[in-house]
């Protein structure tokens, strides 16, 4: 799903209006309808005496909320009105204005100096500025948003104001702090970047039938990646097809004490299903290797507790090299050897691999183009360097991407997939309990498998992160967050794959 600028999605909304023949208004009509849907379902239909307040804006947001304010109190809701005191306000939200007063539903004006007299334990609506605010809010703005921020139940519409849908928000700027954010359409790049874990708890996207062409004519490098894109990129199987046809993995990774990373590996890449899967590994996990996994197969090192040399890896369709694999002087003194020779592998590297890597940048040149590095905050700021906010370590993953052709992950709640096009597929599976040892081993040994499957790289990564966050959401579903372990990732890929090729299960 394509994610357009604040900018686009203005003119998206105009197209919309234009070729569905509907009056600006009715859009504003629909895209409260949506939210009111949404608290029923989400509110109501647990608590149907919750009673509302609603604080508005002067542009469209605003509007949206008067809307909903109307939808609420035609239902039986108590809600109570406040709206910014502006001397202009949009079109859309003056007739949704005159709408209120026609039925005689009481609006009281707000100044930024005002404090407002309204019942804390209300859900508090928040339709103050969605995709219109040009620049963060300044700091008169502080008295009103830490009023809003007082309620325990906050709902944002679009998103929480003064959070800027594309642009920067520093912390110091006010921004309400939202429990819920119904976003319509599609997720705004500010609800998917860490640093708004302050400003909101959850969105949920609300679909209110904008003009699919329009849309699709946006040229923008930011996606959504959701199911319905994973159903159309995932491979099906053939009847005749045979081993051979999916490919061959090879694991290099483990250390003495950290050779249960490179099993996780070797079996997620199994279980994402390579036809074949082989381990290179230090002497010490041999025995506990071969009796933890049969299916795979295990070459090791002339050493015992560490790799010391690297095998040959033009025999395999995918490599996948780091984990648990440590970084003392011969391993590094190997990876660097390796890394020089020309090799006929797709490669992914991660963890101690990414290390060596980032200690000699001098290696960066020689990566196969397409190489996927998929490293924690920590490697990646070894990689491209410090940031001073979110979109800024975009700024300089994606120069990264460019300048050395590879493909990069940076790892969190949505993980960023960068491309070395410019291109970003910000993901939408994966849940907190992830944030548990292993998970990453689990995500390299996914990632090896679907290249060694045939899936082009950049296929290989958006899918496999998807792929990788969606047997989290089954783990988390059986286990719940703070007990699913990386072995429970592994075992709920099948579900995973049954959900992407049978169900319509969105998440
Ligand atoms: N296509 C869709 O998805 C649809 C979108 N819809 C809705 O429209 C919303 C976008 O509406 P919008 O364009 O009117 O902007 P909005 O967020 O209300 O803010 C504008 C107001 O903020 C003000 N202002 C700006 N910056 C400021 C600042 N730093 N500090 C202070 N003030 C500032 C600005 O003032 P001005 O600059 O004009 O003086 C103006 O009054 C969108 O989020 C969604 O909720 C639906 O109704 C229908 C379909
Ligand atoms: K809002």
């Amino acid at each position: 799903m394509k994610i357009p600028s604040a900018q686009q999605l203005k003119s998206i909304d105009k197209q919309t209006i234009l070729k569905q023949g509907i009056a600006s208004f009715d859009l504003m009509e629909r895209a409260a309808r949506a939210v009111f849907e949404a608290i029923r379902e989400d509110i109501l239909s647990k608590a149907p005496a919750t009673s509302f307040t609603v604080i508005a804006g002067s542009g469209n947001n605003g509007g949206d909320g008067l809307a909903l304010a109307r939808m609420l109190f035609l239902s039986g809701i108590t809600v109570q009105v406040y709206l910014y005191k502006k001397e202009t306000y949009s079109a859309d939200n003056l007739y949704n204005q005159q709408k209120l007063a026609e039925l005689g539903i009481k609006m009281e004006y707000f100044d930024l100096s005002d404090q407002l007299s309204f019942d804390r334990n209300s859900v508090l609506v928040d339709a103050l500025f969605g995709f219109g605010l040009t620049h963060a809010l300044s700091e008169e703005w502080r008295g009103i948003t830490e009023q809003i921020n007082t309620c325990k139940n906050v709902i944002s519409v679009d998103l929480p104001s003064g959070l800027r849908a594309d642009g920067k928000t520093e912390k110091r700027n006010p921004v309400v702090r939202a429990q819920m954010v119904y976003t319509f359409q599609v997720p705004k790049v500010a609800l998917l970047l860490p640093q708004s874990a302050d400003s909101m708890e959850q969105f949920q996207v609300l679909d209110i039938g904008l003009d699919e062409e329009a849309v699709q004519e946006v040229e923008t490098d930011v996606y959504y990646y959701t199911l319905s894109d994973a159903k159309k990129d995932l491979k099906k199987r053939r009847k005749f097809d045979h081993k051979g046809t999916y490919g061959h993995a090879l694991i290099v990774g483990g250390s003495f004490g950290k050779i249960g990373a490179a099993m996780m590996s070797t079996k997620s890449a199994l279980k994402t299903g390579c036809g074949m899967v082989t381990a290179y590994i230090p002497k010490c996990g041999y025995t506990a290797f071969q009796s933890y996994f049969p299916e795979a197969m295990v070459l090791t090192d002339a050493y015992d507790d560490h790799i010391t040399s690297f095998p040959s890896v033009n025999l395999y369709s995918a490599t996948g090299i780091g984990v648990g694999m440590g970084k003392v002087e011969e391993t590094v003194a190997a990876f660097v050897l390796f890394l020089k020779k020309k090799k006929d592998t797709r490669l992914i590297l991660d963890a101690d691999a990414i290390n060596i890597l980032s200690e000699n940048p001098e290696l960066f040149d020689l990566l196969p183009t397409n190489t996927i590095l998929t490293p924690h905050p920590k490697e990646l700021e070894r990689l491209i360097g410090t940031w001073t906010n979110d979109l800024d370590k975009i700024e300089k993953a994606k120069g990264f991407c460019a300048k050395y052709h590879c493909i990069l992950l940076i790892k969190g709640a949505h993980t960023l997939t960068l491309l070395p096009s410019g291109k970003m597929y910000f993901n939408s599976t994966g849940n907190e309990g992830m944030a548990t040892a292993g998970s990453g081993d689990v995500l390299t040994g996914i990632l090896t498998s679907l290249l060694a499957q045939g899936y082009a790289a950049e296929k290989a990564a958006v899918f496999g992160v998807f792929l990788h966050g969606l047997a989290g959401d089954h783990a988390k579903k059986q286990y719940g967050a703070q007990s699913m372990t990386a072995t429970d990732i592994i075992s709920h890929l099948s579900d995973a794959y049954f959900t992407i090729s049978d169900s319509d299960i969105t998440f």
